[in-house]
């Protein structure tokens, strides 16, 4: 039987391109569930330990937790993890205001999953993926997330522009999930 390692999210859309993704070849069976963990604070890859450490303990198995960041260049890599509350307080267009005054639009989109493999004496995974881009005046559908204000290197459009299967070519998940399955492709 197909071993099964729980995802666990509370954001259906990054469930849905998690899922899309993945496709068919994954080695192994993932199930969701939607728990909305505490993230404590610090820097990137502790609050992904941390909060797989967390999934364990709840889940009491396999689990795999994914944290998003969105790094500003000028802003010395803030907001990073804390990206969820300047969103949800500032909106797309309050990203984009932050800066303004700052000649660097520039940032990071770093996708870090964290893979707990189950027994209490495990250590955590990481596998990180990172796509750089420009923070713009918002443009495009905002079904998902800073996608609006997010225009990666190299394009015109911003991911909220881009068709869903454009956007999971090059994402910043993507490439973190690039990672991931080659890892359980290898420790099959
Ligand atoms: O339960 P979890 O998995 O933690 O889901 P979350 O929504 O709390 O997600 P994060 O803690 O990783 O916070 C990341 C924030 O960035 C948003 N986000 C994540 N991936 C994104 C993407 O690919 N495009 C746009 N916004 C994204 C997401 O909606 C959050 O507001
Ligand atoms: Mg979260």
């Amino acid at each position: 039987m197909t071993k099964q390692i729980t995802f666990v999210t509370g954001n259906a859309k990054k469930l849905e391109e998690v899922i899309q993704i993945l496709g068919s070849e994954f080695p192994r069976q993932l199930i969701s569930k939607k728990l909305d963990l505490p993230e404590l604070q610090g820097e990137l890859n502790e609050v992904s330990i941390l909060k797989a450490k967390e999934a364990h303990r709840q889940v009491q198995g396999p689990v795999i937790v994914e944290d998003t960041a969105l790094c500003f260049k000028s802003l010395k890599g803030l907001p990073g993890p804390y990206i969820k509350w300047f969103l949800e307080k500032l909106g797309p267009e309050g990203l984009h205001q932050m800066l303004h005054g700052f000649e660097d639009k520039s940032a990071e989109a770093v996708c870090t999953f964290a893979y707990h493999p189950g027994s209490d004496s495990d250590d955590v995974i990481l596998f990180q993926g990172i796509t750089d881009g420009t923070i713009v005046d918002p443009r495009g559908p905002r079904d998902f997330g800073w996608d609006p204000c997010f225009q990666p290197k190299g394009y015109n459009l911003t991911y909220a522009e881009m068709p869903k299967t454009e956007k999971n070519k090059i994402s910043h998940r993507y490439k973190a999930l690039d990672k991931v399955k080659k890892y359980f492709v290898k420790t099959e």
